[in-house]
C-alpha cells in the first residue's frame, strides 16, 4: 500500500478506481481525516487530506502521530508527502515542482514529534531526513510527466506558522542557504521514520515568500490561487510514481529503529510491538 499525504490545495486524489472510505482509530486520536483507499495502475493507494476536510486544521494542529499510524496500520510501506511551500531561491518560481532532501527545523516544540516516549527510549537517525530511493522515483515520475526542471534536492525550512515569516526571518533563511519554506514537514518526516516507513515529499512551489523586491509577499490566495494549477503537476507526477515504487524491495528506511532502542528492559520489546505491531 501506498500513502499520499495531501497537503493545501490537495483534498483527494480524484485518480483512484474502487474508492472506500476508512475512518482509523489511534492511540494519538483521529486522523486528520477519513482514509480514501483505492486503486491507480494497480496500486493500492491510502489517501489521507493533512488539513482535514474543507481544510480545517492548522499547521501545529495537524495530527501528525495520528496520521502516520493510521496509514502504517492500513499496511503502507511508502508515503508521499504533497506541499505547498514558498520559494527562498530566485531561480525556483512558482510553479516548480521540488523533491527536497534535508530540512531544518524552525517550528516551536509544540507538536507532539515522536513515538517514543514513556518507558521507551529510541533515537533514530535523521541525516537523511527522507527515503533517497523514493526520491528518486519521485525525480523519475516528475521527469517522466513532463517535468524535466523538477529540482532534486532542496533544504526545507519547516516554520510554526499559521502566520508567514517576516522579511528579516525570510532573509536570515535565506542567508542559511535554506531553499524553500513551508510549514508541516516536522515532525512527519521524522514520525514516519521511526514508523519505518519510505518517505519522500513532493514540494510545489507556491510563491516568493515575502524576501524578493520585485513580487509581492505571499498570501493564503496566492498560495491557494497557484495550487489551482499546482495540483494538476502533482496529480500527475503520482500517477505516474505508483509504477515505480517496488514494495518488496529492502530499505533503510525499514530498519530505521535497529540499533535505535536504549531502553534494556524486557518490558521495551513488548512496548515496541504494542507500538508498531512488530
Ligand atoms: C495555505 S499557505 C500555508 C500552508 O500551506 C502549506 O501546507 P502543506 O504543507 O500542507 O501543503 C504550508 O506548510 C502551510 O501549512
Ligand atoms: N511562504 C510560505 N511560508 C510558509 N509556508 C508556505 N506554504 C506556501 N508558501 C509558504
Amino acid at each position: 500500500m501506498i500513502g499520499v499525504i495531501g497537503g493545501s490545495g490537495l483534498y483527494d486524489l480524484d485518480l483512484l478506481d474502487g474508492v472506500e472510505t476508512v475512518r482509523v482509530k489511534t492511540p494519538y486520536g483521529p486522523p486528520s481525516s477519513d482514509i480514501t483507499l483505492g486503486t491507480l495502475h494497480g496500486r493500492r493507494v491510502a489517501f489521507l487530506a493533512r488539513h482535514g476536510a474543507g481544510h480545517r486544521l492548522t499547521p501545529t494542529e495537524v495530527p501528525s502521530r495520528a496520521n502516520v499510524y493510521a496509514l502504517r496500520r492500513l499496511g503502507v510501506r511508502h508515503v508521499l508527502a504533497v506541499s505547498a511551500v514558498g520559494s527562498l531561491v530566485d531561480g525556483y518560481a512558482p510553479g516548480r515542482l521540488v523533491v527536497p532532501d534535508q530540512i531544518v527545523d524552525r517550528t516551536k516544540g509544540v507538536r507532539p514529534a515522536t513515538f517514543f516516549g514513556d518507558g521507551l527510549v529510541a533515537h533514530v537517525s535523521m541525516a537523511a531526513p527522507f527515503c533517497p530511493r523514493l526520491r528518486a522515483d519521485l525525480l523519475a515520475a516528475a521527469k517522466s510527466s513532463g517535468h524535466d526542471d523538477a529540482i532534486d534536492g532542496a533544504t526545507y525550512c519547516c516554520i510554526e506558522g499559521p502566520q508567514f515569516s517576516t522579511r528579516a526571518e525570510s532573509h536570515l533563511y535565506r542567508s542559511w542557504g535554506l531553499h524553500i519554506i513551508g510549514m508541516t514537514a516536522v515532525p512527519e518526516a521524522a514520525l514516519a521514520r521511526e514508523a519505518q516507513l519510505c518517505y519522500a515529499g513532493l514540494a510545489l512551489v507556491t510563491d516568493y515568500d515575502c524576501w524578493h523586491e520585485s513580487e509581492e509577499p505571499v498570501t493564503a490566495d496566492m498560495v491557494a490561487q497557484t495550487m489551482r494549477s499546482n495540483v494538476i503537476a502533482a496529480r500527475e507526477v503520482l500517477a505516474d510514481v505508483v509504477t515505480r515504487i517496488d514494495d518488496a524491495a529492502d530499505c533503510g528506511c525499514r530498519h530505521a529503529v535497529d540499533g535505535a532502542v536504549l531502553t534494556a528492559t524486557p518490558e521495551a520489546r513488548r512496548l515496541l510491538h504494542e507500538r508498531f505491531g512488530d
